[in-house]
């Protein structure tokens, strides 16, 4: 082991709660485990300090322009070439999609909504509790999005994972997630965020047991911090609040180690008899990180109206056409609500984009009943939605005087997208469907008066 901190048993509670992190978004980090690890002046010396061997992984093509070139250099013990071939992995697992058509996935503009799940009655990790809810494009043509949840209770013993197909954005639910990475080692509990990009290897331990969640991965572009604007030069989630690992290494000997690659959404396997994470030091812009929502600055409406939901956009993955994005994760944090003689709830909407929202804790806005932690909803490409009728007839209720309120003890998300999602299988055979979701807006009464005079009785 590295240092006395390490319990790579993964059980060491202590050690995971006080790891060292790197501070910043986008920045040209170096971080070494052992003094002197890194090669000085250059990337790759005939014989890199220690003895080590100097691996690159890429994250953009060699010839990406400079400002969105993302590259890294790792200094490891064993190359990660050193590895038996690549199987498929048997059973195969069904779970798990990248590429949206016909045969795998299916279109429909109802409006969505699935139930939390249960946790897994069998014991399951990380990579068998993945599940693909609707994605649209391909990872093999490097454009599109999947987006996955999670159900587990199994920590991976002797596993990595690699995803070769897009980034990963977890957002745990339930259960801390305590992940190994080629860079190093994070906490990341729910409240938090973490971003895998393409082709680092991880491994998740589960130090509460049944832990579930939401992934979003995208293909062939990667999450970058939102323009602010008018906004200015501040706000919203600040590149400081971002945090990499620290270098940290396994040198022991791990006979039978597997890392499992997933490629075009299907999982293939390979042995080797060393732990991935065997990176003595590194240096790069190219890096896994992790955010605590917690600490996002929300602007929002201090006269009039409601505010388009762009504005809480903690990180965008772009598309080739400027503001239009593969993937936004926005959230909706606690806040003050001070509009006047404005309907403060989410209006009612019809989008291009199309959204699929998430809980995390507490009560979304827009919905009384029936969105809840853990669950999920999706409203597609022009397909009508906005706050029920109990939260519509409640705000109405409350009248042109309402005072300043406290939005508190909540934190709803959205992945939102312009590409119109396809649904999988577990997303509409799902005993979680909400087959009455549709019913929480059909209550909504007209007040039409044509004298124009009292628009509520
Ligand atoms: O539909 C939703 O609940 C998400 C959403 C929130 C909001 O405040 C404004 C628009 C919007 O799509
Ligand atoms: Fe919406």
């Amino acid at each position: 082991m590295s240092s006395a901190l390490d319990g790579v048993a993964g059980d060491d509670a202590l050690a995971w709660e006080r790891l060292p992190y790197l501070a910043g978004f986008g920045n040209h980090f170096s971080s070494e485990a052992k003094v002197g690890a890194l090669p000085l002046g250059q990337n790759s010396p005939l014989i890199c300090p220690y003895g080590l061997y100097a691996e690159q992984i890429s994250g953009t093509s060699f010839t990406s322009p400079r400002k969105l070139n993302q590259r890294s250099w790792m200094y490891r013990i064993k190359p990660s070439v050193t590895h038996e071939p690549f199987y498929p992995r048997l059973p195969g697992h069904q779970r798990l999609i990248s590429e949206f058509n016909h045969s795998t996935s299916s279109a429909t503009p109802t409006q969505l909504r699935w139930k939390p799940v249960n946790d897994p009655e069998i014991p399951t990790d990380f990579i068998d509790g993945l599940y693909t809810v609707c994605g649209a494009g391909s990872s093999f043509l490097r454009h599109g999005y999947a987006i996955h949840m999670y159900a587990a209770n199994k920590s991976m013993v002797d596993c990595a994972f690699c995803n070769a197909d897009g980034d990963f954005l977890i957002v745990p639910q339930k259960g801390r997630l305590w992940i190994k990475t080629e860079f190093g080692r994070m906490q990341v509990s729910p409240g938090e965020i973490v971003v895998l990009p393409q082709g680092f290897r991880f491994s998740v331990h589960l130090p509460d047991g049944s832990s579930r969640g939401y992934v979003s991965e995208v293909f062939g572009t990667h999450y970058q911090l939102p323009d602010l604007g008018p906004i200015g030069a501040n706000g919203l989630a600040s590149a400081r609040d971002f945090l990499a690992p620290a270098a940290w290494f396994d040198s022991d000997a791990h006979p039978g180690y597997t890392i499992v690659q997933k490629f075009g959404g299907e999982l293939f396997t390979a042995k080797q008899d060393f732990s991935p994470f065997n990176v003595v030091a590194w240096h790069g812009n190219y890096v896994p990180y992790k955010y605590d929502l917690s600490k996002f600055c929300p602007f929002n409406t201090v006269l009039i109206d409601h505010g388009d939901p762009s504005v809480n956009t903690v990180l965008t993955a772009p598309s080739d056409k400027p503001g239009v994005a593969i993937l936004d994760f926005v959230i909706f944090p606690p806040r003050w609500l001070v509009a006047e003689h404005t309907f403060r709830p989410p209006y009612y909407h019809r989008n291009c984009m199309s959204e699929f929202m998430g809980l995390i804790y507490g009560d979304y806005e827009a919905k009384a009943g029936g969105f809840l932690p853990g669950g999920a909803s999706l409203h597609s490409c022009m397909t009508p939605h906005g706050p029920d009728t109990k939260t519509y007839e409640a705000t109405i209720a409350r009248g042109e005087d309402a005072g300043p309120s406290r939005i508190s003890s909540t934190m709803a998300f959205m992945f939102e997208s312009c590409l119109i999602p396809r649904i999988c299988p577990w997303g509409l055979d799902s005993p979680h469907l909400d087959h009455d979701y549709y019913q929480c807006w059909i209550g909504l009464r007209s007040h039409f008066s044509s004298e124009g005079s009292e628009p509520h009785d």
